[in-house]
């Protein structure tokens, strides 16, 4: 796409840059005002245009979705927010639409812009009904705009709005918020008190980050982005959109990889006595991708249970036979073997939390000189280990979900915008690569750019999830050669897989139905 921007994914990865379209750039409020003050006062286009091209593309989609002849309601705030209902509102009525506007906070105190529309609206010959909330008598509705508060929301929402708030919620008709659902921010997706629950949110000139973190993504509702002219050098995104589109557009062919990923092996050391299940998970799921040789390193005692549940997959036995946990003595020949074929590791998934296996764990992340997905028990080594002793040369993708988060980190995390936060700080000091799991799920990179998942994770969060995330994130690590892709490959598959398994099924989604 000619309109894309240049990410480059990391020093070690700057083999290629990701181009990622507009749609799916991210802004908090303060980028977004930016390119609005910037457009206007450096480019050239003034302020009312901004609101009637806003307007104009708002109105364009409203009437894709409702019919001629119906009954809106707008409410209105004094700012510019109020300002691009009150252009919608000019438009449906010259549309046969039957329109009623109505005030939040008078008429007399509008900003410029806002008030200049309300003047055009004035001029029209058509029947506009114009009153003040104080006034408001409810009707039956066939759709409402929200155009009370967009990203100029500064504190909790006052009186009257949180009354007109508390109304809309009631009403059964669709519900188009204008660039922000009132009382939602912008910036962080929580509830400023109380916020507009929209049917379609029409977002001018970018997405904000708010509608995926937090209680945003039930509040938005459907997100469609409406594009306003700003010029792309004023377009600095605090976060990106996971999206199949581009992230398939630049995920290089299999062809072209062909002699990394034939040659690469994904080395799993997973499972201990009674976590059997999630190494068979994770094997399972490396293996499903197409990927050559996923080889399962396993205490001995364990073999006979893998020989039957995962016929393809090569096992590599270590120690003795009633050993059914990873031990400290099992180092040296782990190591033999992760020597036999170049490859990655993929290390935690069901290994549990023997002080000998977490001690096993951290030596050898300290020896081994490849690159490794730490997940799950091997998380919890990585948290009880004061000064991780491994190699530079190694790279690194951690998979936590939110507790193993907060212990790696140390730290309180109260809300996504802070999981987002710490993520972000953490993966650019210490040059890694993390998939934080949750709702959304988020991608730290070395650059310090986070993505995030736009989609429903939640159907996700039972056990054995997290090890068929593991096991495809790191066949797709081979297969990219990029750990960035790789998360994104990962979370994407299991939507897409999700997406089908829902087509036909009703019921709750279980791990093999992923795979
Ligand atoms: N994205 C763009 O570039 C464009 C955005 N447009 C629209 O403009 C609004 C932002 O407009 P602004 O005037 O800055 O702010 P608002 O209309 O959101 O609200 C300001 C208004 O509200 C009062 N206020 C603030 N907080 C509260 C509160 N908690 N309770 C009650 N009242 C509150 C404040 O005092 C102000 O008076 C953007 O979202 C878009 O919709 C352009 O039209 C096109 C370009
Ligand atoms: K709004």
């Amino acid at each position: 796409m000619s309109y894309a921007k240049d990410v480059n994914i990391g020093e070690n990865e700057s083999l290629y840059m990701l181009k990622i379209p507009h749609p799916y750039y991210l802004c908090s409020a303060e980028q977004s005002r930016f390119m609005d003050e910037k457009t206007i006062t450096e480019f050239g286009i003034d302020g009312f245009t901004l609101m009637e091209i806003a307007g104009t593309r708002a109105a364009d989609f409203i009437m894709s979705e409702i019919p001629a002849n119906s009954h809106g309601v707008f409410f209105c705030g004094k700012g510019n927010n109020g300002g691009d209902a009150l252009v919608i509102a000019r438009l449906l009525s010259q549309q046969d639409f039957n329109i009623t506007v109505c005030f939040l906070s008078g008429t007399e105190d509008l900003s410029p812009d806002a008030d200049k529309n309300f003047r055009l609206l004035q001029k029209l010959e058509t029947d506009i009904q114009v009153l003040k909330w104080e006034d408001f008598t409810p009707e039956d509705y066939d759709f409402i705009a929200d155009g009370m508060l967009g990203t100029g929301l500064n504190t909790e929402v006052r009186a009257l709005y949180s009354d007109a708030i508390e109304y809309i919620n009631k009403q059964k008709a669709p519900v188009f918020s204008l660039d922000v659902p009132t009382g939602l921010n912008a910036d962080t997706g929580q509830i400023m008190g109380s916020a507009v629950q929209s049917d379609f949110t029409l977002s001018f000139g970018a997405l904000k980050i708010g509608f995926y973190l937090n209680e945003g993504f039930d509040t938005a509702g459907e997100v469609i982005l409406c594009e306003l002219s700003f010029p792309n050098k004023y377009k600095n995104p605090a976060s990106y959109l996971i999206d199949e589109e581009w992230v398939d557009a630049n995920s290089p062919s299999r062809e072209k990889k062909k002699h990394k990923y034939d040659g690469g092996v994904l080395y799993i050391i997973a499972g201990s006595e009674g976590l059997t299940g999630a190494a068979v998970l994770a094997a399972k799921s490396a293996w499903s991708t197409g990927l050559g040789a996923v080889v399962l390193i396993t205490p001995k005692g364990l073999l006979e249970v893998y020989e039957k549940q995962l016929v393809q997959i090569i096992k590599k036995p270590i120690g003795d036979h009633d050993d059914v946990y990873f031990k400290e003595s099992h180092l040296a020949d782990v190591l033999e073997v992760l020597k036999e074929k170049p490859g990655k590791l993929l290390i935690g998934p069901g290994i549990g939390r023997h002080e000998e296996t977490i001690r096993f764990t951290q030596k050898l992340l300290t020896a081994f000189e490849g690159d490794s997905l730490i997940d799950a028990d091997a998380l919890f080594a990585l948290s009880k280990w004061e000064n991780w002793d491994i190699p530079d040369s190694s790279d690194l993708i951690l998979t936590p979900h939110p507790g193993e988060l907060k212990s790696l980190l140390n730290k309180e995390l109260s809300n996504d915008h802070e999981r987002m936060e710490a993520v972000i700080t953490f993966a650019k000091q210490n040059g890694l690569t993390i998939l934080s799991k949750g709702m959304p799920s988020i991608v730290g990179t070395e650059s310090g750019v986070p993505y995030l998942t736009g989609y429903d994770t939640r159907v996700f969060s039972r056990a054995g999830f997290g090890d068929v995330l593991a096991g495809k994130t790191g066949a797709f690590w081979l297969k990219y050669s990029s750990a960035e892709l790789a998360c994104f490959q990962a979370l994407l598959n299991g939507y897409k897989g999700s997406k089908q398994y829902f087509a036909t099924n009703s019921g709750s989604l279980e791990p093999m139905d992923i795979i």
